[in-house]
C-alpha cells in the first residue's frame, strides 16, 4: 500500500524521503481520480471526467525556491485527502528534489537551462538526466490529451528583492500574438507584471510553449526563503486560481485589467562569456531597478556593458553564473500602443 505514506506525508515530504529512486505506483481515490507516481516528485492526477485543459504545475526546478513548492504540496494534499477534487488532468512536478534536500539552487548545473534538448550539450549529471526525464513525462502527458488546451505554470521565487514582487516571464512566441486571456490568467494569479521574451530560451516554460504549444509561463512569486519560513498567504490568489484551473470552470470570467498591468519587453539578454565579469551595481540590487542610457552596468572582459536606448531595468542580475550563461536581462517598459499592437483581439481598455 504505497499510497498511504504518500497521503500521510504529502508529496513534498514523501519526495524528500526518496529524492531520486522512488517507487512507481498508481491508485484510485474514492472520487474516481487515478493518481500515479511517475517519478520522484512527479505525480499525475487523472479524473474520470474528460476535462478540457491538460495542466502542468511545476515548482522547485531550483531547489531552494521553496514557497511555490509548499504551495503545490498543500494543493496536492488537498487532492489526496479529497478536500478538493480535479476536473482536469493534472501533472504536478517538484523539479529538483536532491537540491531541495541540500537547500541549494542546483547540484551541478542550472536545470532551467537544460530544456529543449540542451541537456545533451552538458556533461552527464543529475540535472541533465532530470531534464531528459521531465521532457519525457511532459511529452507523454500532453500526447495523452491531444484535444485539451495545454497549460504549464513553472513556479519560482527570485534570489533578490524586486520592485515588483510577483512577475511572469512570457516565453518567446516566434511572432505569434500575445494572448489577452493569458494575461488575464496571470492577473488572476496576482501577477500584474509580465516580461515578454525576445528570443528562444532553454527554460522549462519555453520548452512547453515551443514544443507543446502550451500556455506556459515562468512565474516569480517573491523572494527565496528556507522551507517553513514562507508566508503562503501572499500566494492566496495563486492558490485560488490553481484551484479554478483544476476545476471545471471555463475561465471566461477572468478579465484582463489593462490599468493594473505592468508590461515589459525584454530588450537585451546579456551572457557572461569571460571569466572577468562584473556589475557596477551591488549584487543585491532589486530586480526592475532602472538605469538611463549611457549608464555603465559592468564589464564582460574588456567590453563595457552600457545601457543603450534607455531607460532600461535589470532583471535576474547574477555575475556568478557559469560561462556562456545568461547574466542579466534588460527590460523596457511597453507603451499602451506597443501592447495593443502585440495582443490579439483588438484594443485594450
Ligand atoms: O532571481 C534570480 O536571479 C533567478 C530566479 C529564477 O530562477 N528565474 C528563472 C527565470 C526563467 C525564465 O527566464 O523564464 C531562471 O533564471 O531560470
Ligand atoms: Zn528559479
Amino acid at each position: 500500500m504505497s499510497e498511504l505514506p504518500l497521503i500521510q506525508l504529502g508529496l513534498l515530504q514523501y519526495t524528500l524521503n526518496q529524492p531520486i529512486d522512488t517507487e512507481r505506483f498508481s491508485f484510485t481515490l474514492n472520487n474516481g481520480t487515478t493518481v500515479s507516481m511517475l517519478d520522484a516528485g512527479v505525480l499525475l492526477f487523472e479524473p474520470q471526467v474528460e476535462g478540457q485543459r491538460a495542466l502542468v504545475f511545476s515548482a522547485g526546478i531550483h531547489g531552494n525556491e521553496t514557497a511555490p513548492i509548499e504551495c503545490l504540496d498543500k494543493l496536492v494534499s488537498g487532492l489526496l485527502r479529497q478536500t478538493i477534487s480535479v476536473s482536469q488532468p493534472l501533472l504536478v512536478i517538484l523539479g529538483n528534489p536532491p537540491a531541495m534536500l541540500k537547500a541549494c539552487r542546483e547540484l551541478e548545473v542550472n536545470l532551467n537551462r537544460l530544456f529543449v534538448g540542451q541537456y545533451r550539450n552538458y556533461p552527464d549529471c543529475y540535472e541533465t538526466q532530470r531534464a531528459a526525464r521531465l521532457e519525457q513525462v511532459v511529452a507523454e502527458f500532453y500526447a495523452k490529451y491531444p484535444q485539451h488546451q495545454a497549460y504549464h505554470l513553472d513556479l519560482h521565487t527570485a534570489i533578490r528583492a524586486s520592485q515588483h514582487e510577483k512577475f511572469a516571464v512570457y516565453p518567446f512566441t516566434h511572432g505569434q500574438p500575445w494572448k489577452r486571456n493569458d494575461l488575464a490568467l496571470l492577473q488572476a494569479c496576482g501577477v500584474n507584471c509580465v516580461l515578454f521574451s525576445n528570443q528562444p530560451a532553454s527554460t522549462f516554460s519555453y520548452h512547453s510553449s515551443f514544443k507543446h504549444n502550451a500556455t506556459a509561463f515562468t512565474v516569480e512569486l517573491g523572494k527565496v526563503h528556507p522551507f517553513g519560513e514562507n508566508d503562503l498567504t501572499t500566494l492566496s490568489q495563486l492558490t485560488e486560481t490553481l484551484q479554478q484551473l483544476i476545476g471545471d470552470s471555463d475561465l471566461s470570467s477572468l478579465s484582463f485589467v489593462f490599468e493594473d498591468a505592468l508590461l515589459f519587453e525584454v530588450s537585451d539578454v546579456i551572457h557572461r562569456t569571460e571569466q572577468d565579469f562584473g556589475f557596477s551595481f551591488s549584487q543585491s540590487q532589486a530586480n526592475f531597478t532602472e538605469y538611463p542610457s549611457g549608464y555603465i552596468l559592468g564589464h564582460n572582459g574588456s567590453q563595457q556593458l552600457i545601457v543603450e536606448d534607455g531607460p532600461k531595468a535589470i532583471v535576474f542580475p547574477n555575475d556568478k553564473v557559469a560561462l556562456q550563461q545568461r547574466a542579466v536581462l534588460l527590460v523596457k517598459k511597453m507603451s499602451k500602443a506597443d501592447i495593443e499592437h502585440a495582443i490579439e483581439q483588438g484594443s485594450l481598455s
